[in-house]
């Protein structure tokens, strides 16, 4: 990653307090929280960084993206192409994307609604049902589209009726498969029992099932998905690297659960697994700028049609593919550690895949910009993270307003 300007390596927000430090169930499990470096002690050094500075990193990848189909795909899927080389397709469709033969159509559908000349790369996720066999990982391998299996334990969110009721049970065969394969396994970690709290679903998740299921099947290579909890965090870190890590999106990063109820309901801050306490986002900032690479970008950016989320019922998730890499960016800078941001957005995922880094790169400027309220798509519009606020950080070819 590159400096280009000099004057101050890295400003800190000089208005934001540090973290402070929070409780913690074991040592060997505790967060680091860094506090921010390179504070610029004077205003004047802070604006003269603040009027300069710009990054220039590799290209990054997102490996957490809901794409959709038809004419929601055709209008979200140049913000992402814009930004990022490749993408972990979330397969979360109605039907959903269960089989390779399948998979292999939507992808096709991606490349034909990609803008011309993009060199935007999809990786595909195959749906795990109860059904799901044995057979079907090797087939994905084969195919050398398909680049995970995704876990959605039935009824947990957005088109996850058909996932998995018994994950330790009827899919072990499948999951056995999965580790011949070397094939990773990307978990949204939430129990559905109706019984646990929704703030509590994460954690119970990490405890029922997914420490047992490492323990089970330690060759696994699972990914967390879009955590959440200090729970998570921990978990995380207690397990081997190389073997289990965890997507992080800005919404998590940025938000608590105030961002919910803030001067009234606030459907476009609503997804799941829902915001927490600031006790948890500040667990997960510190633990995704430390430089541990068993984090890395995922969005979960989740496009829904504004009447879905703005009526009696609203539906779960945040759009951000066109504003996430200025947020990510925020946040590190925020933290004083923008030095950690590239292997954040750009190494650690494909380490963890097994994939080669990207070799372009791109440039992230200093130069305030305003998200949009709305994007349009075929029959209505999409309200996106941060609508209608202004962001410090521009990636190189986001178009001015
Ligand atoms: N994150 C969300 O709140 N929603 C996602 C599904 C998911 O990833 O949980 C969606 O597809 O809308």
């Amino acid at each position: 990653m590159q400096f280009a300007i000099t004057t101050a390596a890295v400003s800190a927000n000089p208005h934001l307090k540090p973290l402070v430090s929070f409780p913690r169930p074991s040592p060997q499990h505790r967060v680091r929280v860094h506090p921010p470096r390179h504070r610029p002690n004077t205003r004047a050094s802070a604006m003269a960084s603040s009027a300069t500075q710009e990054l220039t990193i590799t290209r990054p990848d997102d490996w957490h993206l809901h794409l959709r189909d038809g004419d929601v795909m055709a209008a979200v899927l140049p913000h992402s192409a814009r930004h990022f080389q490749r993408a972990i397709v979330m397969p979360n469709l109605k039907p959903p994307v269960t089989t390779t033969s399948r998979a292999i159509a939507y992808r096709d559908e991606i490349m034909k609604a990609l803008p011309p000349g993009s060199s935007f790369v999809p990786l595909m996720t195959l749906y795990l049902t109860d059904s799901t066999s044995p057979e079907e990982i090797k087939i994905a391998r084969k195919s050398g589209v398909v680049f995970s299996v995704k876990l959605y334990p039935a009824g947990a969110t957005t088109n996850s009726q058909d996932g998995v009721t018994d994950i330790l049970g009827k899919c072990l065969p499948v999951l056995e498969e999965m580790v011949k394969q070397e094939m990773p396994l990307l978990v949204h970690g939430e129990v559905t029992d109706p019984h646990v709290d929704t703030f509590d679903r994460e954690k119970v998740f990490i405890e029922k099932i997914l420490a047992p299921l490492v323990q089970k099947l330690p060759q696994l290579k699972i990914v967390m998905e879009h955590i959440t909890t200090m729970d998570a965090v921990n978990f995380v870190e207690s397990c081997k690297e190389g073997h289990v890590a965890a997507t992080v999106t800005p919404q998590h990063l940025l938000l608590n659960r105030n961002a919910l109820f803030q001067g009234g309901l606030q459907p476009h801050n609503y997804c799941l697994p829902v915001l927490k306490r600031e006790t948890h986002r500040q667990a997960i900032v510190s633990a995704v700028t430390s430089g541990s690479r068993q984090y890395f970008l995922g969005t979960d950016s989740a496009p829904h049609d504004k009447r879905m989320k703005e009526c009696s019922c609203g539906c779960a998730g945040i759009y951000s593919a066109p504003v996430a890499l200025s947020l990510y960016a925020k946040v590190f800078e925020e933290v004083g550690a923008l030095d950690k941001l590239e292997a954040f957005t750009s190494f650690n995922g494909p380490d963890f895949y097994g994939l080669p880094r990207n070799t372009s790169k791109i440039v992230l400027r200093r130069s305030p910009w305003k998200v949009p309220a709305t994007y349009a798509y075929g029959s209505g519009v999409i309200v996106p993270m941060s609508t209608g606020n202004t962001l410090e950080w521009l990636p190189s070819d986001q178009p001015e307003e």
